[in-house]
């Protein structure tokens, strides 16, 4: 399970939890300036810009998890098992593999108005990396300071959502999410009033009763209406710190804890680390199961027209 957000206070900000029973041999990797992606078939393409995001690197090639570029444009990538369906290459269409869609958005977009367009003339391919690394079932949250979208290739073709809400989990599809969290309408950050009788008979005996019925599980449906009550009713100083530590809160509400998904043969899910990039400064926070303190790596602090790609190892 993974949960994505995006928080606005003064600045953007755009973050994920990544949950999983192992880790894929990641790094905070950026991307300088005009690198070149090798794509099937001897195609390929140069990114316009620089980087910097949560990547496992192979032969050479970051493979992003969550990104976001010197523009601001961020996106991560969620598992959506099940549901989704890459496509055959296609005439006339720009062929990415799903491995490669955040750098190609990311390498040459600088809004989600921009990536709309891209997206339009893409099909996304069940081309894997390689024999090792086949294509994982994804869908992606992409957003700036102004938009927040979410992306499904299924079976039924590619569907772009606009997502005022700026959160995303897994299953089910978007419109399922959208619908369910309808439900919650009457939860509220409020103090409880007697509804019930509609005459004050009955008291509340307990402060945070007006949120009671907000789902507390970890399914990608509860995650989901969680993230979303506690970002929307999330207040926090406008500052850099008190807006980081608030949102590193926010992912907090629906973190994973060793023990309570338990997928079998001694395997639990954890949140494995948990990123919160800031969309104007080009600053990517994250911490780990098991170090939480707060590392941070900046892409304007490195040489963003260099040859290499740049990794910090995870702290
Ligand atoms: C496991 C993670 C999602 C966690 C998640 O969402 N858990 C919900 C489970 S549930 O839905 O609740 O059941 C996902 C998120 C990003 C993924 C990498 C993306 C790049 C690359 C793409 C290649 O093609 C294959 C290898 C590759 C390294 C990928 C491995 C793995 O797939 C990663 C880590």
């Amino acid at each position: 399970m993974c949960t994505a957000v995006s928080y606005h206070t003064k600045d953007h900000y755009f973050g994920r939890n990544l949950d999983f029973e192992c880790s894929y041999g990641e790094s905070v990797t950026i991307t300088p300036r005009r690198f070149l992606f090798s794509l099937p078939e001897g195609a390929e393409f140069r990114t316009k810009y620089a980087m910097i995001g949560m990547a496992h690197v192979a032969e050479g090639t970051p493979l992003y998890y969550d990104v976001v570029n010197e523009k601001g444009l961020a996106m991560a990538g969620l598992l959506f098992a099940g549901n989704a369906v890459y496509q055959k290459r296609q005439e006339g269409k720009d062929n990415i593999p799903s491995w490669a869609l955040l750098p190609w958005i990311l390498g040459q977009c600088e809004t989600v108005a921009e990536a709309r367009e891209l997206l339009e003339r893409i099909a996304v391919t069940d081309e894997p990396f390689s024999e090792a690394l086949q294509p994982s079932p994804m869908h992606w949250m992409l957003a700036d300071a102004a938009q927040c979208l979410v992306i499904e290739q299924m079976a039924d073709g590619l569907h772009l959502y606009d997502n005022p809400i700026g959160v995303l989990a897994n299953n089910p599809p978007f419109p399922f999410h959208r619908e369910n969290i309808r439900q919650y309408l009457n939860v509220t950050a409020d103090p409880a009033q007697d509804r019930f009788s509609g005459q004050e008979l009955l008291s509340p005996f307990s402060r945070g009763m007006g949120g009671f019925g907000l789902p507390g599980d970890l399914s990608s449906a509860s995650r989901f209406v969680r993230a979303a009550f506690v970002k929307l009713n999330s207040r926090s100083a406008e500052g850099e710190k008190e807006s980081v530590s608030q949102f590193f809160h926010i992912l907090g509400a629906v973190e994973q804890q060793r023990g309570c998904c338990y997928l079998g043969e001694g395997k639990y899910e954890i949140t494995i680390y948990s990123s919160c990039c800031n969309l104007e400064k080009g600053i990517y926070y994250y911490k780990t199961y098991d170090n939480h303190s707060i590392t941070a790596v900046e892409l304007h602090k490195e040489n963003l027209d260099g040859e290499e790609l740049i990794c910090y190892p995870l702290a």
